[in-house]
């Protein structure tokens, strides 16, 4: 275990991790955060939830200078939410160091974001079309940045950001560092290392799974028709603390949520389609908790890290295994347990096949529960309740009542009424999810004929290993449920920004064609 003062930081960033709660550097941290320092190029790749962001903020931030009033270090997120969640974390770790961060993104009124950019951040967290538009508006200068990062850059080349990258990089200093950070790093990534990285080292946690070994994966196979009862009984029987359902459109995210709001649960929708004041505040509610069911489309997929989600449900089966390993990927986090259960179709069944392949992980065939059971459960749990609210023995009020009814009625009847009164019965509510066309199996299944998938320079081509399995470590993170929102900005209204026709319908690769449009047409050069 390697700790942060091994790794010859400066009192002020380790006093930075320090309040964040982390006590030892995790695999990638302790791996990728000397190379980092030495300003050489990097490609990091390591599980889900295993502190991928301070692998790379962290020395990125030590080498910067906080008196300079130039933008020294740029980063690249796919989507708003992540830009704004990596700025909130660079600003926690260089908050010692007075460095400030902020995060610019589709959606927000251009003219706050040129405000702000004038207050002279030292580093800058975009997502690529926003950032190509203050780049033509010459409202910021990337002159001095001496380090740029891509986070999920697989991601970004998937969204058919890859000319907008190009574009960007192509821009920035030659002699500036470029590091590329994701947990899957298909094949294609090699274009943009080949052509704008200087014989980067690259970095792989090794792992015997692509997932976390903290998160339970099971699936759960059954008739399109059925998912949605199956849900709301997998919700009640689980009793997540907060988790995420994650559908294949941004009309399913919107049908579910509101069958589930009509079902009495609090539920709220993200996708690409909501306003960005939207998208904002059903963040806030999800960290919060004031819903605790968040349904998305995979733009909720990349990135997220918010604690306290103790389950992730694939109400559609994700198009390929990167999304897969991602979605789940939101649970089980910093070394906490997790859930994930995917819904599957008979005619679908052969992609679970394809994912267990790939991510060399078998999932446990669950049944879904029935009614019965689910009653049985209900039942359990008032019969619980009772015992609690007789044993807190603050009934008193109510005794002399009781010996009347008593002197009446025989005890195992009136206890029978009281539980069946105490007892939740399955909302049987009707709603209407409209079907959907299955995943082709044969764009599905299409990496050389079934053979594995392996992740880029998955075969020991790693600047230097380490025998850490997955990511569990040790160290507290105290910030719970609460979340500081502090450097994000409030919200404006949408703006007419081209970025916003690109990155605002954003639904996922399922919905392709859709978010295509969204983003002014463009296909994705690199299809999957
Ligand atoms: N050394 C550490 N000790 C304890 N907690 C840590 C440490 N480093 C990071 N964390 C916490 O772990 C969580 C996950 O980190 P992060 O979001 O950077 O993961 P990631 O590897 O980027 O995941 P993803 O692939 O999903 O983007 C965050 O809450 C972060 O604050
Ligand atoms: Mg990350």
């Amino acid at each position: 275990m390697t700790t942060f003062r091994e790794l010859n930081l400066s009192e002020a960033l380790i006093k930075g991790v320090l309040k964040m709660g982390f006590e030892e550097a995790t695999p990638i941290q302790a791996e990728t955060i000397p190379v980092g320092l030495s300003g050489v190029d990097l490609i990091g790749q390591a599980q889900t939830g295993t502190g991928k962001t301070a692998a790379f903020g962290i020395p990125t931030i030590e080498r910067l200078d906080a008196k300079s009033r130039h933008i020294q270090a740029l980063i690249l997120a796919p989507t708003r939410e992540l830009a704004i969640q990596v700025a909130e974390e660079l600003n926690r770790i260089g908050e010692m160091k007075r460095v400030h961060a902020l995060p610019v993104y589709g959606g927000q009124q251009i003219d706050r974001q040129i405000r702000a950019l004038r207050k002279n951040p030292q580093i800058v967290v975009a997502t690529p079309g926003r950032l190509m538009d203050h780049m033509n508006r010459k409202t910021l200068n990337l002159d001095h940045v001496q380090t740029v990062i891509l986070d999920e850059a697989d991601e970004m080349l998937n969204m058919g950001f890859v000319e907008d990258i190009e574009k960007i990089l192509g821009t920035l200093p030659p002699t500036r560092q470029t590091l590329l950070f994701s947990a899957t790093m298909p094949p294609q990534i090699r274009k943009i290392a080949d052509r704008f990285m200087t014989t980067p080292t690259h970095i792989k946690v090794k792992a015997k799974e692509m997932t976390v070994e903290n998160i339970d994966q099971s699936f759960i196979e059954l008739k399109e028709s059925q998912k949605f009862d199956v849900l709301c009984r997998l919700i009640d029987t689980d009793s997540p603390e907060l988790s995420i359902i994650f559908g294949r459109t941004k009309k399913r995210v919107d049908e579910m949520t509101e069958g589930l709001v009509q079902r009495g649960y609090t539920a709220d929708g993200l996708h690409g389609d909501l306003t960005q004041a939207k998208r904002d505040q059903v963040i806030r509610r999800f960290k919060k908790g004031t819903i605790d069911i968040l349904v998305a489309t995979d733009v909720a997929a990349r990135g997220l890290d918010i604690s306290g989600v103790t389950h992730v449900y694939n109400f559609d089966v994700p198009q390929d295994p990167e999304s897969y390993v991602h979605r789940i990927g939101r649970t089980g986090r910093a070394g906490k347990t997790g859930s994930a259960i995917t819904f599957v179709t008979p005619r679908e069944f052969g992609q679970i096949k394809t994912i267990e392949r790939v991510t060399n992980k078998k999932m446990s065939r669950r049944h879904a529960p029935t009614l019965d059971e689910i009653l049985e459960g209900n039942l359990k749990l008032a019969a619980q309740e009772l015992i609690k609210r007789v044993e807190a023995k603050n009934s008193q009020e109510y005794t002399t009542l009781a010996q009347e009814l008593l002197e009446e009625y025989e005890a195992v009847e009136l206890i029978a009424a009281a539980l069946k009164g105490l007892t939740k019965e399955p909302d049987a509510t009707p709603v209407q999810i409209s079907s959907i066309e299955p995943i082709r199996v044969k764009r599905f299944g299409n990496n050389g004929g079934g053979g594995n998938r392996r992740p880029y320079g998955n075969k020991g081509g790693s600047g230097s290993g380490s025998s850490n399995r997955g990511g569990g470590y040790r160290g507290s993170n105290p910030r719970g449920g609460e979340r500081r929102e502090g450097g994000r900005p409030s919200e404006g209204n949408r703006s007419s920004s081209s970025s916003d026709r690109r990155e605002g319908g954003y639904a996922g690769r399922s919905n392709r064609s859709e978010s295509d449009r969204n983003r002014g047409g463009r296909k994705p050069r690199f299809e999957k």
